[in-house]
């Protein structure tokens, strides 16, 4: 029968070093049973983004994390696009879309590049900082709440808001309860942050709700709508930047590379959320019997895929564990696919364009000059901290 694995990628062994566990799984079969958590794993690119895009068949509505909204009662109020399908998603996505659209993200490149150059030049006079805290956190922080439309206060809790949830998509394992601890006050800012009179006229948010005005969105909704901004657009691009300024590190040719070139910047933020995979899983739950590569899989299952296993598959890179900033890496599945494609994709990728355009330009090496180490999180991969020395151009 179907091919089974005891691992658990929700523990420090596998998050420290997932590259063999992700080969184990796309050799043990198209989908394999992970008997420790009794769900279906599919780690060969093939397979995941087929799944991806067949959304009639592995469903987003009954949540995308392990728990099985269905069956179990959710543990915040579902997101109105993540964790819906269509014809609900249409509505609400439709919204995000026009919101996030890379022409409506036109308007804030100015004001990102001015950032990221402030920034960089501020980490220059330093010399020697943590580039997760000052720089993969300090950015996201800062544009995006800004262009959300939000106060200056209150900021602080965006970070352990999206820790919670990304954590909510595993098993309710000790980094998951040592995320919600004290929830209390997050859940009441994240609630009161997203409705129409904490937000600015002109944000992100004030553009959801005027939504409302035009009846693409109920009163209830808006705010529900805003939360999956607040949800997902910050920790995500942290984890983003993190990858990227970790490769770069890692790899001086592709930094000499960039710093020859910087308008492969795209590229290189590109090529470092393909080869560290931000997002590394979520799930998706089958609306019918069906089978994945020959795979017999029934009806109500969850399965979980591994997209970071995909964006290293060799059956789809070349040299998939080499960091190429001149590789196509069109099709890695780091945002997903299909109807439910990251929203904010441009949005994200705007932010790691200017990071690396002002490092290529104002910074002539980046060394890393103290231990590293690992963020543990359900869902996200990152670090917790990288130490680094960098040199003016
Ligand atoms: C490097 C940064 C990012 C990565 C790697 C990333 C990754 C992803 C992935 C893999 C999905 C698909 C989820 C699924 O199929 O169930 C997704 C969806 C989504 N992302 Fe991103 N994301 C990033 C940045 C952002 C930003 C900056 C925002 C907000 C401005 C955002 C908002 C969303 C939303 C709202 C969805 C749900 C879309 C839908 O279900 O239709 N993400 N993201
Ligand atoms: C990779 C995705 C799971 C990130 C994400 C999280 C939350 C939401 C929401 O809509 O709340 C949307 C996207």
């Amino acid at each position: 029968d179907a091919p089974a694995l005891d691992i658990d990628p929700f523990a420090p062994d596998f998050f420290e070093d997932p590259a063999p566990h992700h080969a184990a799984l796309r050799d043990a079969g198209p989908a394999v049973r992970l008997t420790r958590y009794d769900v279906w794993g599919v780690a060969r690119y093939e397979h995941v983004r087929a799944m991806l895009f067949d959304w009639q068949t592995f469903s987003s509505a009954a949540g995308v994390g392990l728990q099985d909204f269905r069956r179990e009662t959710p543990w915040r109020l579902p997101s109105l696009v993540l964790e819906t399908d269509p014809p609900l998603h249409d509505r609400t996505r439709k919204v995000l879309g026009r919101v996030l659209s890379a022409g409506a993200l036109k308007a804030l490149r100015a004001t990102f590049e001015r950032e990221a150059d402030a920034l960089v030049d501020a980490l220059i006079e330093r010399g020697s900082f943590d580039a997760i805290p000052d720089l993969a956190e300090a950015y996201p922080l800062k544009v995006f709440p800004d262009a959300i439309g939000m106060p200056a206060e209150n900021r602080r809790y965006l970070l352990p808001y999206g820790n919670m949830v990304f954590n909510s998509f595993g098993p309710r394992n000790e980094y998951f309860e040592d995320a919600v601890r004290d929830a209390a006050p997050v859940l009441a800012w994240v609630q009161a942050q997203s409705q129409r009179d904490a937000l600015d006229d002109h944000g992100f948010g004030a553009q959801i709700h005027a939504a409302v005005d035009t009846g693409e969105l109920t009163a209830d909704e808006a705010p529900i709508v805003v939360r999956s901004l607040l949800t997902a657009g910050v920790d995500t691009t942290v984890s983003g930047l993190g990858a990227a300024i970790y490769c770069l590190a890692r790899f001086p040719d592709q930094y000499a590379r960039l710093r020859a070139d910087p308008s492969l910047s795209k590229a290189a933020f590109e090529e470092a959320v393909r080869y560290e995979t931000p997002v590394q899983t979520f799930f998706r739950t089958t609306t019918r019997a069906t089978d994945i590569g020959g795979v017999a899989v029934g009806e109500g299952e969850k399965v979980l895929m591994f997209l970071g296993a995909a964006n290293r598959d060799p059956r789809r890179w070349e040299r998939p564990d080499d960091y190429d900033i001149t590789r196509p890496s069109a099709g890695h599945v780091g945002y997903g696919f299909g109807i439910h494609l990251c929203v904010g994709m441009a949005l994200a990728r705007l932010e790691g364009e200017c990071v690396l355009a002002s490092l290529a330009r104002r910074v002539a090496s980046i060394e890393i000059t103290g231990p590293t180490t690992r963020r543990y999180n359900n869902t996200l991969r990152g670090l917790r901290s990288l130490p680094v020395t960098i040199r003016a151009a």
